[in-house]
C-alpha cells in the first residue's frame, strides 16, 4: 500500500472506533436524562409522604439528580477530540485514551480517562522507558471526524507484523497551529516532564517553575482537572480557586477547564480576590512597591487607631444635675485603651462604651450623690450617650478607612517612621486621585477587612446548616451555582499563577483564602516585576506555612516561541538570569524577528502598517505591546485603521501581557518598557516572549538591542 493509503486505512479504522464511542455517549446521555427524570418523580412522590420519609427520599432524589447532572455536564462539554490517543502494548492490548472514561453496556472499556492511572503511560512512556508500549498514537479530530493520526514507535523490536506507523509529530503540529483568543487544552500532547507535575500528589505545596512558554499555566490547569478527577469529593466540595494576574489572563485561560468538563473552578484575577471589589487599574511601579510592602501592615494598623474623621472631640453629659466632661486628650486616652485590647474595632463598640463610662465615673467620683454602679447603669442606657458612642466609635468599612488616607497628614501620622515622607506623598496622591481602588489596593482593603473585624451581626437570617448547604451546592440544586460565603477561606486547592509577581501584601491576602488548602504555585523568577523577591518569598512562606510538604518541578522546554524569537528575548535578561533559568526553544521557523528603526515622529504611525502586515502573515492573533505611558496613543492610532480585524488584534502594555500569547507581536519602543518599570529588563523579556511565530520590534534607537 502507498504511504497515503496506509494513513487513510488507519484513519478509517480509528474512525470506526470513534463512531462506536459517540454512539455510546448518546446512549449514556439518554440514561442520564432518564435518571434525572426518575429523581424528579421521586421528589414529586416525596411531597405526598410523611415528613421523615420525605427527608430520605429528598436525599435520594438529590443524589440521583446531582449525579445525572454531573454526567450530562461532562458529556456535554466541548468534545472536540473526545478520543485523542491510543496505546498498543507488548501484550497485544489496545487502549484508547480520551477526555472521559467510557464503558460499553457490558462495562468493557471503550475509552480510558486521560487522568486515570492506566492512562499515565500515554504521557510517560519514552523510547528509553517504553512502559510496555509499542506504539503511541495521537488521534486528531474535527467534531466527530478523525482527520489525522500521528504515531511514535517506542519499542521497534516488539513491533508486530502489520502494525503501521504514520505521522510526523503531533506536538509540532499542535504548536504550529494558529492561536485563537483563548488558550486551548493540551490533553493530547502533554509531555513527560509536564505530566509529572500534573500528576503530583495533592498535598502540600507543588511549585512549578520554568521559563516563558514552558506550559506552566497549561500544566497547572490540567493539574486542577486531574486533582478534581482523582479526588472529586475533597476537591470539588470545598472548591478550587485559580488566581491569575489580570482579567485579560483569566479570560484567556477560561476555556481550558470547561473543555475538560470542569466548570466548577473559580478563576479570579488579583484585583478580584476580595469579594465585592473589582480592580483593574495598576499603580505606577513606585506606588505598587510601597503598597505591596509588609510595612503597610503597620501603617494600616495605626490608621485604624486614629479617631475617625468627624468624630466628636468632646463628650459632655449631664448626670444628676452635674455636667461630666471628657476632653480631646481624655477621649484619645480611652480610644488607645480600647484599641490595646485584642478585639478588632468593629467588635469593640461595647468595650468602647464601657471604657467611656469608666472615664466618666473618674470625673464624677467624689462628687456628692454619685455611685459607680448607678452611673454606669443609668448613663449606659441613656439615648444621648448611645448617640455619642455611635459617632465616636462607628462601625467601619475597609473602603472608608483606606479613603481617610488620601489625607496626607492623616497618612503621615499613620505612617510614623514606617514610610519616608516621599513615600507618604506618593501614596496620598494615588488615593487622592479618586480613581477607585487599584489592584494594589485590594490587598490593603483585605488586610483592613481583617483588622477591622466583621460588623456586629444583628440577625442571623440563615441557619448554619443552611449556609453550609448553600455553599456546597448552590441554591438551584441542579444548575451548578457555586456561590460561597463571602471571604470564603476553605478552598481545598489554590493555584497561584505568575506567582513571581505577588507582593508580600498580596501573599497575605491569597494565603487567607486557603486556611486548609493545598497549593500549586506557578512562576518564573526571571519574569518577575516585583523588586524585592526575598521579602515576597518570606511573606509567601508565612502565608502558606513553612512546614508543609513541598515539591518542585522545573519545566525546561519553551513550546511557545520560535527559537529565533527566543534567542532575541534571552539577550535582554542575560544580566538578571542564570543560564539554567532560560528554557530551550526547540521549534525553528527560519524567520528572524524584524527590528525596525524609525524616527521618533514616525513611531506611532508605523504601528498600524506593521500590525496589518502581521495580520496578513499569520492566521491567528496579533498583539501590539507598548509601554503603559503610550498605551492610549497607540490604541488611538490603531483605531484609525477601521479595516483591521479587531477580534484578532489587541493592544496591551508590558504588565498586561503577562501570561498571554499571540501568533505575532509588534513591540513598540522596547526601551520605554525598560525605563518605565523598576524591573525593566524583566518586563521587556515578558513582552518579547509572547509571540509564537512572528515578532516585529519598532524602535527609535538604531543600535537596539545592543
Ligand atoms: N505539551 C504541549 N502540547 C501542546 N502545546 C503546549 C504544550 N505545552 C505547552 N503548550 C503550549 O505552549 C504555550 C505556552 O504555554 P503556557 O502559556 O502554559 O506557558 P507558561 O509557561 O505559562 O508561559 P509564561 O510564563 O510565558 O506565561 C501555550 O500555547 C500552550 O498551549
Amino acid at each position: 500500500m502507498s504511504h497515503i493509503s496506509v494513513r487513510q486505512a488507519e484513519i478509517a479504522a480509528e474512525q470506526a472506533h470513534v463512531d462506536v464511542v459517540y454512539a455510546r455517549v448518546e446512549e449514556m446521555r439518554a440514561e442520564a436524562r432518564d435518571m434525572r427524570r426518575k429523581g424528579d418523580q421521586l421528589a414529586h412522590g416525596a411531597r405526598n409522604e410523611a415528613i421523615f420519609e420525605q427527608a430520605s427520599m429528598l436525599f435520594e432524589r438529590d443524589v440521583m439528580v446531582r449525579h445525572a447532572n454531573q454526567i450530562l455536564r461532562s458529556l456535554d462539554a466541548e468534545h472536540e477530540g473526545l478520543v485523542f490517543g491510543r496505546l498498543d502494548t507488548t501484550d497485544d492490548e489496545t487502549m484508547y485514551v480520551g477526555r472521559l472514561g467510557i464503558r460499553d453496556a457490558n462495562f468493557d472499556n471503550l475509552v480510558t480517562d486521560w487522568r486515570a492511572p492506566a492512562a499515565a503511560a500515554f504521557y510517560q512512556a519514552t523510547a528509553e522507558q517504553p512502559m510496555n508500549v509499542v506504539r503511541r498514537r495521537v488521534i486528531r479530530s474535527t467534531g466527530q471526524n478523525v482527520v489525522d493520526i500521528d504515531d511514535d514507535l517506542l519499542a521497534p523490536e516488539k513491533q508486530p507484523e502489520g502494525m503501521a506507523v504514520v505521522g510526523e509529530g503531533a506536538l509540532m503540529a499542535s504548536l504550529t497551529r494558529a492561536r485563537g483568543d483563548r488558550m486551548r487544552d493540551i490533553v493530547a500532547t502533554i509531555q513527560k516532564e509536564q505530566d509529572e507535575a500534573i500528576r503530583a500528589p495533592w498535598r502540600g505545596i507543588t511549585e512549578i517553575t520554568g521559563g516563558p512558554g514552558t506550559g506552566k499555566t497549561a500544566v497547572a490547569l490540567h493539574r486542577v482537572a486531574y486533582l478534581l478527577y482523582r479526588d472529586r469529593r475533597r476537591m470539588g466540595g470545598s472548591g478550587v480557586l485559580v488566581i491569575g494576574p489580570s482579567p485579560a489572563f483569566t479570560s484567556y485561560i477560561s476555556r481550558v477547564l470547561p473543555s475538560m468538563g470542569e466548570d466548577t473552578v473559580e478563576l479570579r484575577s488579583l484585583g478580584e480576590v476580595l469579594d465585592g471589589a473589582t480592580a483593574t487599574g495598576m499603580d505606577s511601579p513606585e506606588v505598587t512597591r510601597v503598597k505591596g510592602s509588609l510595612r503597610m501592615r503597620r501603617v494600616l494598623k495605626r490608621a485604624l487607631r486614629a479617631a475617625p474623621p468627624g468624630a466628636p472631640d468632646e463628650l459632655r453629659i449631664t448626670f444628676r444635675g452635674e455636667v461630666l466632661r471628657l476632653d480631646e486628650r481624655e477621649l484619645a486616652k480611652v480610644r488607645r485603651q480600647v484599641h490595646s485590647k485584642a478585639r478588632p474595632p468593629n467588635q469593640s463598640r461595647v468595650d468602647a462604651a464601657e471604657a467611656l463610662l469608666e472615664a466618666l465615673w473618674r470625673q464624677a467620683e467624689g462628687r456628692p450623690g454619685m455611685a459607680h454602679d448607678e452611673l454606669v447603669t443609668e448613663l449606659g442606657e441613656r439615648i444621648d450617650f448611645h448617640r455619642f458612642v455611635v459617632v465616636w466609635w462607628p462601625i467601619l468599612t475597609e473602603n472608608e478607612v483606606l479613603g481617610w488616607l488620601a489625607d496626607r497628614d492623616r497618612l503621615a501620622d499613620a505612617a510614623g517612621r514606617s514610610l519616608s515622607p516621599a513615600e507618604v506623598d506618593l501614596l496620598a496622591d494615588s488615593w487622592a486621585a479618586g480613581t477607585g481602588p487599584t489592584v494594589g489596593d485590594i490587598a490593603l482593603l483585605d488586610e483592613l477587612r481583617v483588622l477591622l473585624g466583621p460588623p456586629p451581626k444583628r440577625h442571623r437570617r440563615r441557619t448554619a446548616a443552611r449556609e453550609a448547604e448553600l455553599r456546597a451546592y448552590g441554591e438551584a440544586g441542579d444548575a451548578p451555582v457555586y456561590r460561597r460565603a463571602a471571604h470564603y477561606d476553605e478552598y481545598s486547592h489554590i493555584v497561584v499563577d505568575e506567582a513571581q509577581d505577588l507582593s508580600p501584601m498580596q501573599w497575605r491576602m491569597v494565603g487567607r483564602r486557603g486556611r486548609y488548602a493545598s497549593w500549586t504555585i506557578v512562576g518564573d523568577p526571571v519574569q518577575s516585576s516585583w523588586p524585592d523577591p526575598a521579602e515576597a518569598e518570606s511573606a509567601r512562606t508565612s502565608a502558606l506555612g513553612a512546614r508543609t510538604t513541598r515539591r518542585r518541578f522545573t519545566l525546561g522546554t519553551n513550546y511557545r516561541n520560535s527559537a529565533e524569537i527566543f534567542e532575541l528575548a534571552a539577550q535582554v535578561v542575560t544580566d538578571v538570569s542564570t543560564p539554567d533559568q532560560l528554557p530551550n526553544a526547540v521549534r525553528s521557523t527560519g524567520v528572524k524577528p524584524a527590528v525596525r528603526a524609525v524616527g521618533p515622529a514616525e513611531l506611532v504611525a508605523a504601528v498600524l502598517p506593521e500590525a496589518r502586515t502581521l495580520l496578513s502573515e499569520v492566521d491567528g492573533t496579533v498583539g501590539v505591546i507598548t509601554s503603559t505611558g503610550r498605551l492610549a496613543e497607540v490604541r488611538a492610532a490603531l483605531s484609525v485603521g477601521s479595516d483591521v480585524d479587531e477580534a484578532r488584534l489587541s493592544v496591551v502594555d508590558g504588565l498586561e501581557a503577562k501570561g498571554l500569547e499571540y501568533d505575532a507581536v509588534v513591540l513598540v519602543e522596547p526601551t520605554e518598557l525598560v525605563t518605565e518599570s523598576t524591573t525593566g529588563p524583566r518586563t521587556l523579556y515578558v513582552a518579547l516572549t509572547r509571540a509564537t511565530q512572528r515578532l516585529t520590534v519598532l524602535t527609535t534607537d538604531p543600535s537596539w538591542p545592543a
